[in-house]
């Protein structure tokens, strides 16, 4: 794929692997609208990411997925400035067992509005230049996990909304592909002392993965054809997984 003056849009990006994949396509001569529900670290990261690749390739915007307003916004102010979009990565997620509505609205609300809102934005019928929507699932997207249910479950979700809209045959016409990335544990603050300790006991004193492995696979995901509906899996906890498609390839 030739990156150069394409556009990205990613949520959740103030921070962690949202942040990290806006530095790897900015890297790479593309344009990026990084948005954000924390109005503070999305204007940070936002302004850091402007001085090192320059103002007129970065923009933005707060933006809370549950918000169809502040994320019709995100669409427009992209447009506004870059003309195009090419590339809209639905990243922003929690978890958090206790306050499980949160995590559907979140992960998977989030997830549906992000994907709908991308499909018309990029589909050549409607103004577009097709493109390829990237939703993040996880390593318990296609397998359970028993102290994370509902995380799981949104994740399962997410998985199944990419599936069905790469199926669309008005979507395979226009030009947009949807596919997922399914993480094991990346080191990023959502990884927390916790979680660490119980990763531990079920998967052994593995190392975190770092957010440059995460980079990596969406340069991957990106240059790889005929991955339409395909979830890469992003886990050197299992060599077997690491790098390859569910169930496939
Ligand atoms: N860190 C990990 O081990 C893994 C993470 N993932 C997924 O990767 C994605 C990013 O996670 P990390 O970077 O690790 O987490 P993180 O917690 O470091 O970053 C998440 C970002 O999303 C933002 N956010 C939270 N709620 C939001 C909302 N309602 N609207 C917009 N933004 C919101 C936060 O402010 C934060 O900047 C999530 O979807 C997560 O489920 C998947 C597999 C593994
Ligand atoms: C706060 C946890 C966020 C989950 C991030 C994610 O999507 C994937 C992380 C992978 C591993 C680390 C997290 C939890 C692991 C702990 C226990 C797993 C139990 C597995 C099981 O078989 O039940």
């Amino acid at each position: 794929m030739d990156f150069s003056n394409k556009v990205a849009i990613i949520t959740g990006a103030a921070r962690g692997i949202g942040k990290a994949f806006a530095t790897g396509l900015l890297a790479k001569g593309m344009k990026v609208c990084i948005s954000d529900i924390n109005e503070e670290l999305v204007t940070t990261t936002g302004q850091s990411l402007a001085t090192t690749y320059g103002e007129q390739n970065v923009i933005f915007a707060v933006c809370d997925v549950r918000n169809e307003d502040q994320f019709k916004n995100v669409f427009q102010v992209t447009k506004n400035k870059f003309k195009r979009v090419d590339i809209v990565i639905n990243n922003a997620g929690v978890a958090d067992e206790e306050n499980w509505g949160k995590v559907v609205d979140v992960n998977l609300k989030g997830s549906i509005l992000g994907t709908q809102l991308a499909a018309e934005a990029l589909r050549k019928d409607r103004g577009g230049h097709g493109g390829i929507v990237v939703n993040m699932c996880s390593i318990f997207g296609v397998q359970p996990c028993s102290i994370l249910p509902v995380y799981s479950a949104s994740k399962y979700g997410v998985f199944g909304l990419t599936k069905s809209f790469a199926e669309m045959p008005e979507m395979k016409e226009n030009g947009v592909k949807f596919t997922c990335l399914c993480p094991g544990a990346i080191d990023t603050e959502m990884i927390t002392d916790d979680i660490q300790q119980m990763r531990k006991k079920f998967f052994g004193d593995t190392s975190l993965m770092s957010t440059d492995v995460m980079t990596e696979a969406l340069f991957k995901l990106l240059n790889d054809t005929d991955n339409n509906g395909e979830g890469l899996i992003v886990n050197q906890v299992d060599p077997d997984q690491h790098m390859k498609y569910f169930n496939s390839k």
